[in-house]
Formats: structure tokens, sequence, C-alpha cells
């Protein structure tokens, strides 16, 4: 895969802000981005403290009566509980939002342990605030490597983060072997990381599906329908899918997902005479809530040039 999507190394030396290095990488992460909509992130900074005790709370989480799971409630944003539905028996989901704010993760700890669960609350605070990290250094990298820097403190100030925790049955378990059908996302950027089962697949430029080889440090960047509106359409938002191979295997998988809470202008400096206005400024909330009325297969392509296309 490594020959297909891009890997980009995040170490100290290369996001020390302006120096060269910062600017190649810059680069790169627009390049990987407009080529294939995602790129691998190889994050030095995800301590083994922070990585090691996530899947094993995401598996406390999902081992909880499902009464107690319903209770996450659901956001502007996401459900709070993704039960197994018909067409995809074998995955389950919970998502809770602000988990990279402590209060947030206290309160999500005590609806589903209402006699505490200090562990699960700190392995998802530890988590999602150094994800949270991740997501803000990627996002000025994308602003500055566009030359559109001066807009990312707004941008960010108006950002919100969802924790997605997912459980993958092993496949054939309950007669089903479906998993994520392809789809892209509707986020702004999707930051995901597996267990050591592999699953997820995404499609590079070229039309192959290449599978995301599991690993602690790795996470998979993928550009949501939010950030292909916001680029002008120079960044295509990554269609991927999940598919378990792996017999006798439970996949878990964390997903940390952004969203803009105002309204995403179209930056000045990414309209040009060889890249013509092909979107209009747009509310992102306002986007999703389109989105959610939208039936059938459709909904699984993106969707951001149906709704806010010139
Ligand atoms: O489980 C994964 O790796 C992918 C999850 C995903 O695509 C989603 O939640 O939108
Ligand atoms: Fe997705």
């Amino acid at each position: 895969m490594a020959s297909k999507v891009p890997v980009i190394v995040f170490s100290e030396e290369s996001t020390g802000p302006r120096t060269k290095s910062w600017m190649r990488a810059c680069d790169e992460i627009v390049q990987a981005l407009e080529h294939h909509g995602c790129f691998i992130a190889e994050y030095e900074g995800f301590r083994p403290e922070l990585r090691d005790p996530i899947f094993g709370v995401a598996k406390e989480l999902f081992d909880l009566p499902h009464e107690t799971k319903v209770r996450s409630p659901d956001s502007s944003y996401s459900k709070g509980y993704i039960p197994h539905y018909p067409g995809t028996p074998l995955l389950e989901g919970l998502n809770f939002d602000g988990a990279e704010k402590l209060d947030a993760c206290e309160k999500f700890t005590a609806l589903m342990w209402p006699s505490g669960n200090a562990r699960f609350c700190k392995a998802a605070y530890s988590y999602a605030s150094a994800i949270a990290k991740l997501e803000k250094l990627v996002t000025r990298m994308v602003f500055e490597g566009y030359g559109a820097g001066k807009y990312c403190d707004s941008h960010t100030e108006s950002t919100a983060y969802v924790l997605r925790f997912l459980k993958y049955k092993k496949p054939g378990e309950d007669g089903g072997n479906a998993y994520q059908i392809a789809h892209t996302d509707k986020t702004f950027l999707s930051i995901l990381h597996q267990n050591n089962v592999r699953g997820l697949e995404v499609m590079t430029k070229d039309g192959e599906w290449v599978t995301f080889e599991p690993s602690p440090s790795s996470f998979m960047v993928m550009a949501g329908d939010a950030c292909m509106g916001w680029s002008n359409g120079r960044i295509k938002a990554c269609y991927h899918k999940v598919d378990v191979q792996e017999e006798r295997l439970v996949r878990y998988s964390v997903g940390f997902f952004s969203y803009n809470t105002g309204k995403i202008e179209i930056p000045k400096e990414l309209i040009d005479q060889d890249h013509p206005q092909q979107f209009k400024s747009f509310s992102h909330l306002d986007f999703l809530r389109f989105y959610h009325k939208i039936d059938g297969h459709t909904k699984l392509q993106s969707q951001i040039k149906v709704y806010c296309g010139v």
C-alpha cells in the first residue's frame, strides 16, 4: 500500500512551523489529498500509553448491554448509537461529541457507567486529545499548503469533533458478511485507526482499492465532502469501505471526525483561471441536514457538488 497511498511522517522536526521541512510536508499533504483524497500519517507523538488502552476500552464499551449503549445521545453530527442494521449486520458503532474535552468524556462515561469507569474516561480523553492535535496540524498544513493560512485560526475555532468506536463481528457470524459499504465521509477530515485486523480499503485515483495495513502508530487521514467543497474541488473526498477477511477475528476501529460549525467559505487563493469557482460557500451543518434527507444508494456518493456546486 505504501507505494499507492503516500505515507507522511509527523515528527517534531517536520512539524516545527515554517521550517523547510514544514513547507515540504505541507506540499506533500496537499499533493496526497489532491491525488488520493487520503494519506497515511505516521504519528511519532502517539505514545504507547495513548494507543495501548484504546481498543481494550472499545471492547468494554461494546460489551455493555444494548439498553445502556442506546443511551448515547444523537447530535447534529452523528447518531449516538449505530445498531446492527439489516444491511450491515456485523457492524456496530458508538459516537460521542467533544471527546477531546475532559468534561465531555466524563459525561459520556457517566452515561455508560453510572458507577464510574476511570480507565475508559482517561483512555478516550487521552486518545481524542492527541488525535485532535494531529487533526489541527494537518488542517493548518493544508491551509498553508494552499497559501490560505490566514483563514486557518477561524476555521479551527469553529471545528467540532466526534469520536467514533466501531466493532465488526467475525466474518460469517450471525449469517452476515457485509461491512461498511463504499462511501465518502461527510466530514471535513476523518482520521481512522484500527486494531491488528485489517479491513479498511481506500480507492486511489486510478480506481484501485488498496488495503490499509494496521500498525500501532499509523492513521489513515481522509478528506471528507466538506474539505472537497472548501478546496474548490481540488481535493477529492476519499471513497472507502471496510471488508474484513480475517476469519475468527473481531475488528475494532476508532474514527475521529471533524466538522465545521460555521460557514465554510472557499478561499479566493484556491480560485483562479486554471481552477474556476466550482463551489459556493456553505454551512457544514446544513449540508449534513440535506444529506440525512437523501434516500438510498446516492447517499454513498459524494453529495457536496449536488448540494453547493456552482
Ligand atoms: O472502520 C473503519 O476503518 C472505517 C469506518 C468508516 O468508514 C466510517 O465510520 O465512516
Ligand atoms: Fe467512512
